[in-house]
C-alpha cells in the first residue's frame, strides 16, 4: 500500500478553505457568529424566524411591506397536496422521520414543474415553497407516530405558532413559543458545516434544488452533525440525575466514547449560539418546573469541561429545550432541519450563481499497480 503524504492531504477537510460565502461568518477566535453582517446573538433577540430567514436569501432584512408580502405567501403555501400526504401516508411508521423529510422534499420536487428552472426568482420561489412546507411534513410525521390525525395549518398564525398548532392542536404560552423561535434562528445557518457543503457539492453540478436538499438532509441525519441533538436527550435520559453524570461521563471517556452535544470542528473556545441556547433553555425550565432537568445539564456540562477542556455545541441545550416544548425525541433533528433549510438553499443558490464544479483531488493509498490474472490464476481468500 501506498502512504498518504501527511503535507497534502486534509482529513476530513479539516482547516481547508473550500470556497467564498456571502451568507455568515464564523470567528473562531471570538466565538462569534454573523448572519449577513449581523450578529446572531442581536437577530435572535428582536426578529422573527421569518425575518431572518428573509436576511439570509435576499441579503438584507426586510422592510414591513416586504415583510408582510412575504409572510402572506408563506402562509399561504403550507399546505401539502394530496399525493404528498398519500406518500408520506405510505411511509411505515417505523421510518426515521429525516428518511420521512427525505422521502418529502424528493416527492415536492417530482411535482413542481419549475424544478429545473435556473433563474434566480424560480429558485427563490422553490426555497420559500420548502420553508413553508417542511414544517407541515414534521408536524404531520410528529402527529402519525403518535397515532394522531394531521392538523391543517392555521394561516392566522405565524411560522412557529403554527408549528405548535399543527403538533399539538395548540399554541402554548408566548414564551414558548419564543423559545422555539430561538432556537430555530440560532439553527438556520452555519457556512460551510457539513449537510450544507453536501447540498454546495449536489448544486455545483448543476442539479436542481430539491436533489440539493435531499442532499443535506441525508447529511444532517448524521449523529456527528444534527443528529447530535436526539443522542443529547438519550444520554441525559439514560444519565438520569445530577449526582451521577460524573461518574456517567468519566466511563464514557474512558470507553473511547464521544460525548453527544459536545466538541466542534471549528469553535474550540466555545459555541457562539450556545450562550443564547442556554437561556432559551432555562427560560423554559422555568416555565415547565424542570429544575431538576436543568441540574442535570449543569453537572455534564461541567464534568466534561472538567475531563477534556471539550465546551458545548448547540445541539447540547437544544435537545433538552426541545423535550420541554413537547416535542418527542425523533422529532429533534428534523426540527434542526427545518430551520437549516433556509442556510442550505441560501448557499444553494450561492453556488448555483458561482457556477463552478466541486470536485476535490485524492491522494491513492491502494494497492500497487499489477496485471489483471486469468481466473485460474486468482487468488482466493
Ligand atoms: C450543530 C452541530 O452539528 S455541532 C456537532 C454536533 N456533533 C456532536 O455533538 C457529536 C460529538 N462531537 C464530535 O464527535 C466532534 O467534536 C465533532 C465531530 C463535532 C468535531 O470533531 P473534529 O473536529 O473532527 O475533532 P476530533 O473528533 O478530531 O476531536 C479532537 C479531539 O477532541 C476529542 N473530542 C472531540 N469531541 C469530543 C466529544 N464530544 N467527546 C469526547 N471527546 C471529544 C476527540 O476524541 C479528539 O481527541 P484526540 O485528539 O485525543 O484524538
Ligand atoms: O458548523 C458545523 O460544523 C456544525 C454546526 O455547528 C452547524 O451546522 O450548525
Amino acid at each position: 500500500m501506498a502512504k498518504a503524504s501527511e503535507t497534502s492531504v486534509h482529513k476530513g477537510l479539516a482547516g481547508v478553505v473550500a470556497g467564498t460565502t456571502e451568507i455568515s461568518m464564523i470567528d473562531e477566535a471570538t466565538s462569534s457568529l454573523t448572519y449577513r453582517g449581523y450578529p446572531v446573538q442581536e437577530l435572535a433577540t428582536s426578529c422573527s424566524f421569518e425575518e431572518v430567514a428573509y436576511l439570509l436569501w435576499y441579503g438584507d432584512l426586510p422592510t414591513e411591506s416586504q415583510l408582510e408580502a412575504f409572510g402572506s405567501r408563506e402562509r399561504a403555501t403550507r399546505t401539502l397536496n394530496r399525493g404528498t400526504l398519500e406518500v408520506l401516508r405510505r411511509i411505515p411508521e417505523s421510518t426515521h422521520p429525516m428518511d420521512v423529510l427525505r422521502t418529502a422534499i424528493s416527492h415536492l420536487g417530482s411535482d413542481d414543474p419549475a424544478e429545473d428552472d435556473p433563474s434566480l426568482p424560480a429558485q427563490h420561489a422553490m426555497a420559500e415553497a420548502m420553508m413553508a412546507r417542511l414544517p407541515t411534513v414534521v408536524a404531520a410525521d410528529h402527529r402519525r407516530r403518535h397515532g394522531l390525525e394531521t392538523i391543517n395549518p392555521d394561516p392566522e398564525l405565524g411560522l412557529a405558532a403554527n408549528f405548535f398548532h399543527m403538533c399539538f392542536g395548540e399554541v402554548p404560552e408566548p414564551e414558548v413559543v419564543r423559545a422555539f423561535e430561538v432556537s430555530l434562528i440560532l439553527y438556520a445557518e452555519h457556512s460551510f458545516n457539513a449537510s450544507t457543503f453536501a447540498g454546495r457539492v449536489v448544486a455545483s453540478t448543476r442539479s436542481d434544488i430539491y436533489s440539493s436538499v435531499t442532499a443535506c438532509i441525508g447529511a444532517l441525519k448524521g449523529s456527528l452533525h444534527g443528529g447530535a441533538n436526539e443522542q443529547v436527550m438519550f444520554m441525559l435520559e439514560e444519565i438520569g440525575t445530577a449526582d451521577r453524570a460524573a461518574e456517567w461521563v468519566q466511563r464514557a471517556l474512558d470507553d473511547g466514547l464521544k460525548i453527544m452535544g459536545f466538541g466542534h470542528r471549528v469553535y474550540k473556545h466555545g459555541d457562539s449560539r450556545v450562550p443564547t441556547m442556554m437561556a432559551a433553555l432555562e427560560r423554559m425550565a422555568d416555565i415547565r418546573g424542570a429544575g431538576e432537568l436543568m441540574d442535570l445539564v449543569r453537572a455534564v456540562e461541567e464534568a466534561v469541561m472538567e475531563r477534556t477542556g471539550i465546551y458545548p455545541n448547540l445541539d447540547y441545550p437544544s435537545g433538552p429545550a426541545y423535550r420541554l416544548m413537547g416535542f418527542d425525541i425523533p422529532a429533534f433533528t428534523p426540527l434542526f432541519a427545518m430551520a437549516r433549510m433556509i442556510g442550505w438553499t441560501a448557499h444553494i443558490v450561492e453556488q448555483k450563481e458561482e457556477d463552478a464544479l466541486i470536485r476535490p483531488l485524492s491522494e491513492y493509498v491502494g494497492r500497487e499497480r499489477r496485471p489483471v490474472p486469468v481466473p485460474a490464476q486468482r487468488e482466493g481468500d
